[in-house]
């Protein structure tokens, strides 16, 4: 069976700067795979582009074998997204934005609001279920993006940062959460947190400079007998490359 994300030379150029340059991979159902590279290297660039929020220069991205440029719908019907900031509509309420968001995946009567109530549990929202999004932490925002991504059960989960802003307990909760879910799914979450990856992923990519220079299980990269980070920094410092 085909892998659940496809990337396949992706590239994406701004007014001549390569910010993706060329990158290919594959993630499996069961994988969590960590996308890491310094600040720019290219990581929501692929991402937004993986979850077709982004047409790429060249290259293709298939989620579930539906092509995310000529098969817009149906790749997006088989996707979670959590864009890097996670954007929502301020002025709704926790509940209303994620009764908005299952309306537009389809979900009506009994089961949008059986939808809208497991989300809400699963990042722990029922709380603030009420609460204009605009008067919420940054932590409780960021988790009402994990909420919507969730929302439909889909089997590819791109995730952004999906911990920036929450504290200690709430990164646990969202990895445990990630873990849970990992079995059924394809995920790809990108993080700045290196311990992250070796708690919750299966596999990490380094990206620098828009180009893939590691991939690999995480238990491979520090069997090199050197921690993550200074794997990182060897491989993504311009002075080392
Ligand atoms: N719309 C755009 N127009 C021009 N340049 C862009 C645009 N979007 C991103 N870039 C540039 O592309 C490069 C990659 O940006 P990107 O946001 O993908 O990096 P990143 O790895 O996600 O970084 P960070 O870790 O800081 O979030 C950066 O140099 C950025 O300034």
């Amino acid at each position: 069976m085909a892998a659940l994300i496809e990337i396949e030379r992706l590239t994406k150029r701004f007014a001549g700067f390569t910010a993706v340059d060329d990158v290919s991979f594959t993630v499996e159902r069961g994988e969590v795979l960590g996308f890491l590279g310094p600040n720019g290297a290219g990581k929501s660039t692929t991402m937004r582009m993986l979850a077709g929020f982004m047409p790429p220069t060249a290259g293709t991205a298939r989620i579930c074998g539906a092509d995310v440029v000529d098969q817009p719908v149906a790749a997006k019907r088989h996707l979670g997204f959590l864009p890097e900031g996670a954007p929502t509509y301020p002025e709704m309420t926790v509940a209303g934005f994620l009764a908005f968001t299952g309306r537009i995946r389809g979900f009506r009567g009994g089961e949008l609001t059986d939808r809208v109530a497991h989300a809400m549990g699963l990042t722990q929202l029922e709380g603030v279920r009420l609460q204009p999004i605009e008067t919420l932490s940054k932590g409780f925002k960021r988790r009402v993006g994990l909420a919507q991504a969730l929302l439909h059960d889909p089997p590819v989960l791109v995730l952004d940062e999906p911990t920036d802003g929450l504290d200690p307990n709430q990164k646990h909760e969202v990895r445990e959460l990630i873990r849970r879910m990992a079995p059924e799914k394809a995920i790809v979450i990108s993080t700045h947190i290196l311990e992250e990856v070796g708690a919750v992923c299966t596999r990490a990519i380094i990206i620098a400079r828009g180009k893939v220079v590691v991939d690999a299980p995480p238990s491979v990269l520090e069997e090199r007998g050197r921690s993550l980070d200074d794997v990182f920094r060897s491989l993504t410092q311009p002075e080392a490359a």
